[in-house]
């Protein structure tokens, strides 16, 4: 009994222990310190106040959000180049940077080029221009589903994020620097393939899952902007990595030919990398490699260039001319193509967001203030939404009166699902085109009327009817709902009128120097008979027209072959004549009427030409064939069809036409072997 007494009234030394513990806490509440049994347990305990206050600091520098990180959310540290954040973690920290009112990195407004600091806004505000919210809601989810990936690895390959290719049990580490210490890391070598070194343990490239982390050299830019590695021999495509990096990456994806791979770390970082100025830069679709200095992008690109032809040409040491590229490669695009939403936000009614989707589904990011597209279409685009939802018009997503897209038997689409602003550098005209499912929308006068008065630029207003789920933009129907329906534009000498479905060169300042290199290249005397094979508004065919005896355009859209007529009148070219059909249907039709161009100039879309009409081409042996393309893959194919019926490449002019894109024009030259 007594002994019980003692035994309760008479601490143990484990009470004894958290009694203490509970006093020191006591001590301290108040003061903020932690309990000195918590700071001994970490390394580094026995420092000074100071020190550990110091330490505490520079912690939460780090942290990219002022928002406490979730429990479990795991955090990778980013180094002093921020190299090691993910899009969405560094979008957030400029994000954080921007709301405490420091200013905007990289603002080189007015400088050629955006250097190594990237561009800022060109107007002094930023980008986002306080429209980011959704952006930073499509950021939160990709780290969040980042720190999902990283706690469902399996177990033996599985490395919390950050920790890099050491995390990896040693049997299983691929190509770890660790393997043989000081050893040169072996995947620095797998770029070339080298014979391998008997000394350090090796993973086959088909025994790479996903969830695997390997460390790659990047050889190259690949044609969508990724940095493109090898792993013993199997080619690796790592979104984010730069040519001559060295990065750690974890497998996300294996074929038996290429593994795609996601950038973990960079072990060794390129001088060509750049902090990206755009805060939705890896989660729009729209650029590609804005963390690559100017300089860069066009050396990436003529590499490009280069690799397509080698690998379908077989033409390795093919010379490609330098890439004509821009002084000021931002604000270029003449036109913008939004999808549109209306997205419930909380405390108020609704917001409209426009935007592109988000890399690889159907998300819109919000991309007010985008850095490529000219000041006054974002300005439009803006201006566009407010007056959309200031009159309540129903949108085909996100609104329940008109059935949402997103959810199955949600009801019929109906409301504007796209908003189109096209503006003239030159004119300083702006089109504004709405595409709906139905042209039912109501309150059209005052929709026009609300527009004017926000848009006094706006020269028309057009409805384009859409009601096919597909990802084509614009449907068959167009009506005018007030002023001309097509806008005035021009470049060089030459005027042209351009219907709202009509295809004109996005970016007009580089559109003259592609035009002067075609004119250059085809060599004209004044005698010649010229195709210009998809033809758009007969842009190309009436700049050549003055220096040829006829010019034969051929277009499928009907409004453009009506715009290319006009455009012909006005500016006085009658040996020019424009024709609706397919290319590859009319080419042949009229080889067979016996017409024999002697140059022809095809600007086909991405998808490149048609058999059939490259058929014709070998066919009626034009002594000049000028291959104005938008990608190199399907260029250089083509271009084999051609050398391999009698044709030889004279030249290769690249031309930067979308910067910070991965896309990239060339205009080729292929001449008849003598
Ligand atoms: C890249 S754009 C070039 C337009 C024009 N050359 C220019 O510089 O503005 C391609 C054009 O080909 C048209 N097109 C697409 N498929 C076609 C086909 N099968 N036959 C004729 N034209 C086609 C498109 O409508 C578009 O106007």
């Amino acid at each position: 009994m007594s002994e019980q007494k003692d035994k309760s009234t008479t601490p143990s030394r484990k009470e004894r222990k958290l009694q203490t513990a509970k006093e020191e806490k006591k001590k301290n509440r108040g003061s903020g310190k932690k309990p000195a049994a918590k700071r001994s347990s970490k390394p580094g305990a026995g420092k000074s106040e100071s020190n550990q206050g110091a330490a505490a600091r520079i912690a939460d520098k780090k942290k990219p959000s002022r928002r406490p990180a979730s429990s479990g959310e795991k955090r990778r540290p980013a180094t002093a180049g921020g190299e090691r954040l993910s899009p969405a973690e560094r979008y957030e920290q400029r994000q954080s940077e921007r709301t405490a009112g420091a200013p905007v990195t990289g603002s080189t407004s007015g400088k050629p080029y955006a250097g190594d600091k990237g561009r800022g806004p060109t107007s002094g505000q930023p980008y986002a221009g306080g429209k980011v919210k959704t952006a930073r809601e499509t950021a939160e989810r990709d780290r969040a589903r980042t720190a999902a990936n990283a706690g469902g690895r399996k177990p033996g390959t599985a490395v919390p994020a950050g920790t890099g290719v050491q995390g990896l049990p040693k049997a299983a580490r691929p190509h770890s620097e660790a393997a043989v210490p000081g050893k040169k890391p072996q995947a620095e070598l797998s770029g070339a393939p080298k014979r391998p070194d008997p000394t350090v343990p090796t993973v086959e490239a088909e025994q790479i899952k996903a969830g695997d982390r390997i460390v790659v050299t990047i050889k190259r830019i690949g044609i969508n902007g990724e940095g493109v590695g090898y792993y013993r021999r199997k080619a690796v495509f790592i979104d984010g990595a730069i040519t001559n990096e060295v990065v750690k990456a974890e497998v996300i994806e294996t074929q038996e030919k290429f593994m795609k791979a996601k950038l973990m770390e960079i072990e060794k970082k390129s001088p060509d990398r750049v902090e990206p100025p755009c805060p939705v830069f890896g989660i729009c679709g729209g650029c590609q490699i804005q963390h690559i200095s100017y300089p860069g992008q066009l050396r990436a690109k003529t590499e490009i260039v280069r690799e397509a032809f080698s690998r379908y040409t077989g033409l390795n040491d093919l010379k490609i001319k330098p890439m004509l590229g821009m002084d000021r490669p931002w604000d270029y695009r003449n036109k913008a193509q939004l999808q549109v939403e209306r997205r419930d936000v909380k405390g108020s009614k609704s917001e409209i967001v426009a935007g592109l989707y988000e890399i690889g589904s159907h998300e819109i990011v919000d991309i007010s203030g985008c850095p490529i597209q000219h000041p006054q279409v974002n300005r439009a685009i803006e201006r566009v939404k407010a007056v959309l939802g200031e009159l309540n018009i129903p949108l085909s997503k996100g609104d329940s009166r008109g059935g949402r897209s997103d959810i199955k038997d949600s009801g019929p689409r109906k409301g504007v699902r796209t908003i189109v602003v096209r503006y003239g550098f030159q004119s300083e005209q702006l089109q504004v085109t709405l595409v709906t499912e139905n042209a039912d929308i109501p309150r059209q006068e005052e929709l026009i009327e609300r527009l004017r008065l926000e848009l006094p630029e706006m020269t028309g207003l057009s409805l384009n009817v859409n009601p096919l789920k597909t990802s084509l933009i614009f449907g068959e129907r167009t009506t005018s709902l007030w002023g001309s329906e097509a806008m005035k534009e021009s470049l060089g000498d030459l005027e042209f009128e351009l219907s709202p479905r009509a295809f004109f060169q996005l970016n007009p300042e580089q559109t003259t120097k592609l035009y002067e290199t075609i004119r250059v290249a085809a060599a004209l005397t004044g005698k010649e008979t010229v195709v210009d094979a998809y033809c758009g508004t007969g842009t190309i065919g009436l700049w050549l027209a003055p220096y040829a005896a006829e010019v034969r355009g051929i277009e499928i859209i009907p409004e453009a072959v009506e715009d290319a007529t006009r455009n012909a009148a006005l500016n006085g070219r009658d040996n020019a004549q424009f024709f609706e059909g397919e290319a590859e249907d009319l080419l042949p039709r009229w080889a067979k009427a016996g017409l024999s161009p002697d140059v022809i100039v095809a600007d086909p879309p991405r998808t490149g030409l048609d058999r059939k009409f490259l058929e014709t081409v070998l066919r009626t042996k034009p002594q000049k064939f000028v291959y104005v393309s938008c990608n190199p893959s399907t260029l250089a194919k083509d271009c084999k069809v051609l050398l391999d019926g009698g044709y030889e490449i004279q030249s290769v002019q690249p031309l930067d036409m979308f910067p910070q894109t991965s896309h990239v024009e060339c205009v080729t030259v292929l001449v008849k072997n003598s």
